[in-house]
């Protein structure tokens, strides 16, 4: 074997054992061997959809027909168009880059009730930056179409000026930047970056709060685009009235433009997303079939997603006809992966209650005892953390409080947590607890 080429066309074979020839054809077909550096073999494939599908279910065969090979441990890294660009140095790494997908665009976005606000708000926005609604911020849980909208947007915007400066990054990518740059000495390419922007997307801005040096940052970033009429899109997984550790000056702006909430689909919206990506996938599936699965997903668009993608894996691996079996096994499998289990406010208050030797009425009640107060904010903050309830909501759990009081506990318990690392540790166990449902 002298070259990669040979190397992958070994591997095959390998696969060969484990694999039906149907398999490796279907699967495999698009993917080629790009380079063996430092224990890692790299791939390359075009189609995003294959490229997730065997990361998720054939690395581990590949690696092993590699360790057959060779007899020794290979990491495998499969890349897609921009990744392999910036693998052979062709291109610097654009955050823009991203938006050739053609998949997260107002066409595949699926409209219900618990989206359309947003929807019409990215619209607008896409055809007319910078005018009626700045910033935007899409907030909502998570796998309900935030990042899908802001690359829908960017596609827009990409589409009528090709030459827009887009950038896009995540509130930790920024932060993890902004410190490395700093440290480097180089805090002026970072601002140059962020500020000749023509349209800026941050996905998952909440994570910028609470640090002190990067929330002063993207504040003048801010004040910078919005001054010289750049449109900014955020998403965050709350609104900014709850980013309890968010400088004050960041909030105000955050609610200059427009907030719209994304919230999990009705049915009427979960069936459509099913049988949309049914057919983008090239699969028939029978109404019943659909009806059985927006049924009972429901948390979710990504599972939903996940769902269909498990079911066609099945009829092309195993031959399996979608029917309820297949349908209830692919269901169980997605949600074993993702440890959906959504506890209510009592499942919570139960185990905080046994965990702090607490009588449950007490926690909720108005008693001010040290031990009761820790244990009240606790379960507030993991209430809100775990299931979808809002502050209004969970208000009503403890006694009927306020609103305003169960901020206030939310932001205490994300103070002592940052604080203190054993604070942080015993609420983060507390919640595993629950989530194995102790
Ligand atoms: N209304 C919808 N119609 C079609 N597809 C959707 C819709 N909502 C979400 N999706 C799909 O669900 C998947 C998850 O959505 P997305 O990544 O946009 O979620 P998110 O809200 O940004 O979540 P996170 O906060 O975890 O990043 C994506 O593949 C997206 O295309």
């Amino acid at each position: 074997m002298n070259s990669v080429a040979d190397v992958w066309t070994n591997v095959l074979q390998q696969l060969k054992k484990d694999l039906s020839e149907t398999t490796i054809t279907t699967w495999f077909d698009e993917l080629t061997a790009v380079d063996i550096r430092e224990n890692t073999f790299y791939l390359h494939c075009p189609n995003d959809f294959k490229k997730r599908y065997i990361e998720s279910l054939f690395i581990k065969n590949i690696k092993a027909a590699l360790q057959d090979l060779f007899s020794m441990e290979f990491e495998v890294k499969i890349l897609d168009e921009a990744g392999l660009l910036e693998f052979q140095g062709g291109a610097p790494k654009k955050n823009s880059d991203r938006f050739t997908y053609e998949d997260f665009t107002f066409e595949t976005f699926v409209v219900g009730p618990s989206n359309k606000l947003a929807y019409a708000a990215s619209m607008a926005v896409a055809e007319h930056p910078a005018q009626n609604y700045n910033p935007l911020l899409i907030y909502g849980d998570s796998g309900l179409g935030k990042t899908h909208l802001l690359y829908a947007i960017a596609n827009v915007i990409r589409q009528n000026d090709p030459a827009a400066k887009i950038v896009y990054i995540k509130g930790d990518d920024f932060i993890n930047e902004f410190i490395e740059l700093i440290r480097a000495g180089r805090g002026s390419d970072f601002r140059a970056k962020y500020r000749e922007a023509d349209l800026l997307l941050v996905d998952d801005v909440q994570f910028v709060a609470g640090k002190e040096q990067v929330q002063n940052e993207f504040f003048h970033t801010f004040n910078n685009l919005y001054e010289s009429g750049k449109q900014i899109v955020l998403t965050s997984d709350r609104p900014p009235s709850e980013m309890t550790l968010l400088d004050d000056r960041l909030r105000t702006r955050f609610e200059w433009g427009l907030l719209a909430d994304v919230t999990p689909p009705d049915f009427e919206t979960r069936l459509a997303i099913v049988k949309n990506k049914a057919a983008a996938l090239g699969m028939e599936l029978p109404d019943k079939i659909a009806s059985y699965i927006a049924e009972n997903v429901t948390a979710n668009v990504r599972q939903l997603e996940g769902t269909v993608n498990k079911i066609l894996a099945y009829k092309d691996l195993l031959g399996s006809e979608a029917d309820e079996a297949t349908v209830t096994r692919a269901m169980q499998d997605i949600l074993k992966k993702s440890n959906e289990y959504i506890p209510t406010p009592d499942n919570i208050l139960d185990y905080i209650s046994k965990y702090y030797g607490i009588e449950k009425e007490i926690i909720c009640g108005q008693q001010r005892v040290k031990d009761a107060v820790a244990a009240r904010q606790i379960a507030m903050y993991l209430i809100r953390g775990m299931t979808n309830l809002p502050v209004v909501e969970i208000g009503k759990v403890f006694d009927n409080r306020d609103h305003s009081t169960v901020l206030y506990s939310l932001k205490q318990v994300e103070k002592q947590m940052k604080k203190d690392p054993a604070f942080a540790e015993t609420v983060k166990e507390i919640k595993t607890n629950i989530n194995n449902r102790h």
